[in-house]
């Protein structure tokens, strides 16, 4: 299965974000988005996940070089910042995810086990989501959006608020999503990229472009990236 972006322009008003910008991601692989403030990670996850309008181009979805139907074709996306109903507790949203989503689901498994999988304890399940940390409230939001195995997993910087266990046990999870799924994740950390990556995708001046994989791994990747995104070609911090 292929992802395909080609020649999507996406603006503000006047302000661009996207240039035909062309870009085919594949499953199997994770990708790292990585690019400055205001570069357009998070609008391109909007687009994608059919959440936001664009002027032109397309995106589309192929198995084996046949197209699948886009609009039917669930997509998952993680905010950075979480969107989940604080008037419910944590074992009730999950709950009701299964019963929204059991359809799409395999091995449908209890929504203790599925807050277990992320390390909400016992003693907090029943407790009103409005109550739980920042870090908490984005690991329910996660494993709601990673359960229903979307065949396109976006993530807007995962991660960021969750302690060391946490992130480690994300970071499997994000891993285990590989084989079914194309996985995109935003990040700012390059650590995460080069330890997470298959390859990297930088968001710079309205285009996506490349970075080897091999590279990834190389002496000298965080200067290669920092010139990458440098302004050297006059795109605009924004
Ligand atoms: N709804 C909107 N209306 C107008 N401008 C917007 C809107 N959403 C985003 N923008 C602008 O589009 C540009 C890209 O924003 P976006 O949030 O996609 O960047 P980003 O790469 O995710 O940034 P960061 O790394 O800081 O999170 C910014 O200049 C932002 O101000």
């Amino acid at each position: 299965m292929e992802l395909i972006i080609k020649d999507l322009v996406k603006q503000f008003g006047n302000k661009k974000i996207f240039d035909a910008a062309s870009f085919t991601f594949e499953k199997g692989r994770i990708y790292g988005l990585l690019g400055r403030n205001g570069s357009g990670k998070t609008t391109l996850f909007n687009c994608i996940a059919k959440d936001l309008a664009y002027e032109s181009g397309s995106i589309m979805l192929q198995d084996n070089a046949a197209p699948r139907d886009y609009q039917d074709t669930e997509v998952g996306l993680v905010h950075a910042s979480p969107r989940i109903p604080d008037f419910m507790t944590g074992y009730e949203f999950i709950k009701f995810f299964i019963d929204m989503n059991r359809d799409q689901m395999n091995n449908v498994r209890t929504p203790d086990a599925y807050l277990a999988k992320v390390g909400i304890a016992k003693e907090d399940r029943h407790r009103l989501l409005r109550d739980y940390s920042h870090g908490m409230q984005n690991k329910v939001q996660m494993i709601a959006t990673m359960m229903i195995q979307p065949p396109v997993l976006l993530l807007d910087e995962p991660l960021t608020s969750f302690d060391v266990v946490a992130a480690h046990e994300m970071k499997e999870l994000i891993l285990s999503m590989k084989s079914d799924s194309i996985v995109i994740f935003s990040t700012h950390i390059l650590q995460l990229a080069q330890d997470l990556c298959d390859e990297i995708v930088l968001l710079h001046d309205k285009q996506l472009t490349s970075i080897p994989s091999e590279k990834i791994k190389e002496p000298g990747f965080e200067e290669a990236i920092v010139a990458a995104l440098s302004d050297k070609k006059g795109g605009d911090p924004q």
